[in-house]
């Protein structure tokens, strides 16, 4: 089957190139002048690493393996400042790429380490989880963590473009592909409501790679992606809307010290936010419940510690949807009905949180 091609749109339009079996096609994404390629890789990952930096050899660049801290722990300033030293030490100019090659964690740090080395360099991105095809090494969106945060220091940096190479998925661990799923159906809540359907007919074989929906489900989160992120780079307005839940999921992932996985967190704050829209009259109880419903069928968490509210509610504060001290939501009018709430008042918040607390 042909590889599909989804454009994304802006200043420098590339392509999310979807199929099996693609690597073929990293050479041809790296530009005309690049000699030195960084293969930035999750430390655990050095089979997956391998091919690619022998697809690069082979098309006659000099590959170099940078080998990261596996997951989150790779989205620290530590870890990104040992990039820029082998950087350095490779002698990376600006005609050189960087290439991603892992999960969103490790896109998104692979991504600033390009944004910010010599003020910029092309990056192509390789994902090989779920979440990282159709979310995090789309869009440009890259960064680090810190204790005060998550995401909280970054830069939007598009890629050259993205290779995602379905193959790599039947190595997954189950809970990470779940966590992927969330985002998924973020993008079935937000704006294409045939990933709820999809979803909802036959949930146990969206629950696997190898499920009989796999590359639409993938097809389809991605077009929603490049779509928004096509017509909104630097999230001055549409953009918010791929933040559905994140305000209180990004609040629990910082409790749990990054620990907790991504989508696991956004599937919580889907509820949660599904639950504000409720109370404040926008959305009505059926779709709150189908939040629930197609969540939970996937296996998905959908409940959070009831004393953790008086922390997770302070993390919240500083969610880059704030504006001063105004506190704003991406909210849904009804599925694919995006909206925003601003300024909530806090028993409004506490009320969502009772909905969502265990
Ligand atoms: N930039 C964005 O727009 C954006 C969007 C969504 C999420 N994110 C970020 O992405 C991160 C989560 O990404 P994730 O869910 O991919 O988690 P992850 O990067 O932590 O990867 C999950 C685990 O899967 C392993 N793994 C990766 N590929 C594998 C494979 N093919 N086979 C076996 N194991 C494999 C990894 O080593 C890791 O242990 C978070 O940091 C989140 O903030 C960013
Ligand atoms: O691409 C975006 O924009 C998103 O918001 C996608 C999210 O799924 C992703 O987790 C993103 O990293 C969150 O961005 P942040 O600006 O809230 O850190
Ligand atoms: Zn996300």
């Amino acid at each position: 089957m042909e590889p599909a091609r989804v454009r994304v749109e802006g200043a420098d339009p590339y392509d999310v190139v979807i199929g099996t079996g693609v690597l073929s096609e990293l050479p041809g994404l790296l530009g005309d002048r690049a000699r030195t390629v960084a293969v930035v890789h999750a430390e655990g990952l050095p089979e997956i690493a391998r091919p690619v930096c022998e697809a690069l050899e082979k098309a006659g660049y000099a590959a170099h393996a940078l080998p990261v801290p596996d997951g989150e722990a790779a989205k620290e300033v530590g870890v990104l400042a040992g990039l820029w030293s082998s950087f350095a030490r490779l002698g990376m100019t600006r005609t050189d790429v960087v290439v991603g090659v892992g999960g969103g964690a490790t896109t998104d740090l692979a991504g600033f380490a390009a944004a910010s080395w010599l003020r910029g360099v092309r990056c192509v991105q390789v994902p090989t989880t779920l979440l990282g095809m159709v979310d995090a090494a789309v869009g440009g969106k890259t960064g680090i963590n810190i204790a005060e945060g998550k995401n909280l220091v970054g830069a939007f940096h598009p890629p050259g473009g993205v290779l995602c190479d379905l193959a790599a998925l039947m190595t997954m661990p189950h809970e990470d592909y779940i966590s992927g799923l969330a985002e998924i159906v973020k993008a079935g809540f937000i704006a294409d409501p045939v990933i709820l359907d999809l979803v909802e007919a036959d949930p146990e074989g969206a629950a696997r790679p190898d499920g009989p929906h796999t590359r639409e489900l993938v097809e389809r989160a991605v077009r929603v992606k490049a779509e928004v992120v096509g017509a909104d780079l630097k999230e001055g307005g549409l953009r918010e809307i791929l933040n559905y839940g994140h305000t209180l999921a990004h609040a629990i992932e910082k409790a749990e010290d990054y620990r907790f996985r991504h989508g696991h967190a956004v599937a919580i704050g889907m509820v949660y936010a599904a639950e504000l829209a409720r109370l404040a009259g926008r959305l009505d109880a059926a779709d709150v419940a189908r939040h629930r419903s197609v969540l939970t069928s996937v296996g998905l968490p959908v409940a959070y510690a009831a004393d953790a509210w008086p922390g997770l509610r302070a993390a919240m504060t500083i969610d880059k949807k704030s504006r001063g001290s105004t506190l704003r939501f991406v909210v849904l009018d009804g599925v694919a009905k995006p909206g925003r709430l601003e300024g909530p008042d806090e028993e409004l918040l506490a009320a969502a949180y009772r909905e969502v607390a265990r």
